[in-house]
């Protein structure tokens, strides 16, 4: 083990499991580290890189677990150690190394749309939260800023920096309304006596530990895990006929929906690519069916991504009320004008929520349409249309067109990028509506379900700025122009669990703090711990 002279910092830096993104995105996460180095370096530290650039491979980042490893057993476990993201990143490559690790850690990413670093930095703290490691975390544009390099020189000095979270209440100091409480106990009721089923197709996706929950944390919930397999969805959609693909294509094709097609299916989006996408959204569907499942997960990364065009254009699809009516083995429509919610990369308590979020809507007669989104970016608006801070609540090409402006009309599907998905696929795109939405994340933590939940509003940018967005980003995938009420970005990035944020519409404002109550008050009863972020709309706490 090598002994790191005085005032030196470790750097690690963690990627895809994908050879093809880890080397797209490797000139990223130089211009980053060049950036950082010079931070610690102007407050007299040394940052030194703990493993080598691969010259063979064309990046330096960690791409396994083994990897990883390799790289904490030969470090100094006392050292102070940065994990540096500018990319999306497999927690599981490093959570293990960090577990054991005994000096400082501080992850790091900078604020970039570009790839999505923040994201992966967001669930790497989700789960070093979840596994009990004791972190800091810090994020900056181009580590400049007095707020970066305040924090920073403490953390070098001390070993740690905390975030004020003055803007997150417990339930218990909030004025929950009867009408919610007495919801959310029925609610919980029917949960705990009748029970429900989430369908998980291959546990664990892309490293995201932070998104498992443990069974025994679920037990309270009433809610039950089915495992399923994605080898089941492969074998099922090889079952499905042309003509039924070709029965949800044209349902998609009279609701309006565009596909961007091209001639090379390695770069472009065909149509065989879509006619396999209907075929697995109709797969998944009798599976669901089969297993009464009351929302399904589909892991839709690895594996699935080497046999089939990604998954993104089904999940958007099933979360959806309006959606190409599809029949079980019986000739029974199945969840005739219902969605039958999706969880995106198998985030389970995505899922959780989603089985939360539609008996509450549905309950309270509000749009029952829920995704999940990365929580991207964010910047503000520099054409002036709004004074407040915007996010980009992006996610990886499936969300319902009910949220998009003009909704199927309003929707597309592109190919997803290559580097992600070789066999493509077409994603469901479009720009979310304006409206009043609830937000919400369950996470983890000290070995407790917990659920913050807080308020925004979805507002319209000017189409060019939406572009602009798309570009410094992915231009393929929906996005959501997000403003939330009483949290700043900074209060944000401190306090979220997770790389996903999930989002409901409510009819108006009133009818969303309702939404969010009930919602609040269902989780509560099932032993949830519980908090409220922010404020309502009009800025009065909750
Ligand atoms: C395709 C990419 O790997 C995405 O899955 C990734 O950016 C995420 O959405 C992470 O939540």
């Amino acid at each position: 083990m090598k002994k790191l002279p005085a005032k030196s910092i470790l750097l690690v830096a963690n990627g895809d499991l994908r050879l093809s993104a880890n080397q797209a995105t490797w000139h990223l996460q130089v211009a980053m580290e060049k950036q950082l180095a010079k931070a610690v370096a102007a407050l007299g530290y040394k940052l030194v890189r703990a493993h080598a650039y691969k010259p063979k491979l064309k990046h330096g980042f960690i791409s396994s677990q083994k990897e990883g490893m390799e790289v904490f057993a030969g470090i100094d476990p006392q050292a102070p150690l940065i994990v540096a993201e500018s990319v999306w990143q497999y927690s599981h490559h490093v959570l293990h190394g960090l577990i054991s690790h005994r000096g400082p850690i501080l992850t790091v990413a900078n604020w970039s749309g570009s790839a999505p670093g923040l994201v992966g930095m967001l669930n790497l703290n989700g789960s070093l939260t979840k596994a009990g490691v004791n972190y800091s975390t810090l994020w900056s544009e181009d580590f400049t800023d007095s707020f970066f390099l305040k924090n920073l020189e403490k953390w070098l000095k001390t070993g740690a920096v905390q975030h004020r979270q003055t803007h997150v209440r417990p339930l218990s100091r909030c004025a929950v309304p009867a009408r919610a409480k007495t919801l959310g106990k029925k609610l919980a009721d029917e949960l705990r006596q009748k029970k429900a089923i989430m369908g998980i197709f291959d546990e664990g996706c892309m490293g995201m530990y932070n998104a498992i929950i443990p069974d025994e944390l679920l037990f309270q919930t009433g809610v039950y895990k089915e495992r399923l397999s994605q080898s089941a969805l492969y074998y099922e959609t090889t079952q499905v006929s042309d003509a039924e693909a070709r029965a949800v294509y044209s349902w998609l094709k009279k609701k309006g929906l565009t596909f961007h097609y091209g001639k090379n299916p390695k770069t472009d989006l065909t149509e065989d690519q879509v006619l396999l996408q209907c075929k697995m959204y109709v797969a998944a569907l009798r599976i669901a069916d089969e297993f009464g499942c009351d929302a399904i997960g589909i892991q839709y990364q690895q594996g699935l991504k080497d046999l089939l065009p990604a998954s993104d254009l089904a999940e958007g699809l099933l979360n959806n009320a309006d959606r190409p009516p599809v029949k079980n083995a019986q000739g029974k429509e199945i969840l005739p004008g219902q969605p039958l919610t999706h969880f995106n990369e198998v985030d389970e308590c995505a899922g959780l929520d989603g089985i939360f979020t539609h008996r509450v809507h549905r309950a309270l007669k509000q749009p029952i349409e829920n995704t999940l989104h990365d929580l991207r970016w964010g910047t503000p608006d520099p054409t002036g249309t709004v004074d407040d801070y915007v996010w980009v609540f992006l996610i990886s090409g499936a969300a319902p067109a009910a949220h998009h402006i003009g909704g199927y009309k309003g929707s597309d599907s592109l190919r997803q990028p290559p580097m992600y998905f070789r066999l493509g696929g077409g994603t469901l795109r479009g720009v979310a509506k304006p409206g009043e939405i609830v937000w919400s994340r369950i996470f983890v933590e000290n070995g407790k379900l917990k659920m913050d939940l807080g308020r925004a509003k979805v507002v319209e940018l000017p189409r060019e700025e939406t572009e602009r967005r798309w570009r410094e980003t992915n231009p393929q995938w929906p996005i959501m122009h997000a403003v939330t009420y009483g949290v700043s970005r900074d209060q944000m990035m401190a306090r979220h669990k997770a790389n996903h944020i999930q989002v409901a519409y409510a009819k108006d404002a009133a009818a969303a703090d309702l939404a969010l109550y009930t919602k609040a008050a269902l989780a509560s009863q099932l032993g949830l711990e519980v908090a409220l972020c922010g404020t309502k709309a009009n800025g009065t706490k909750f």
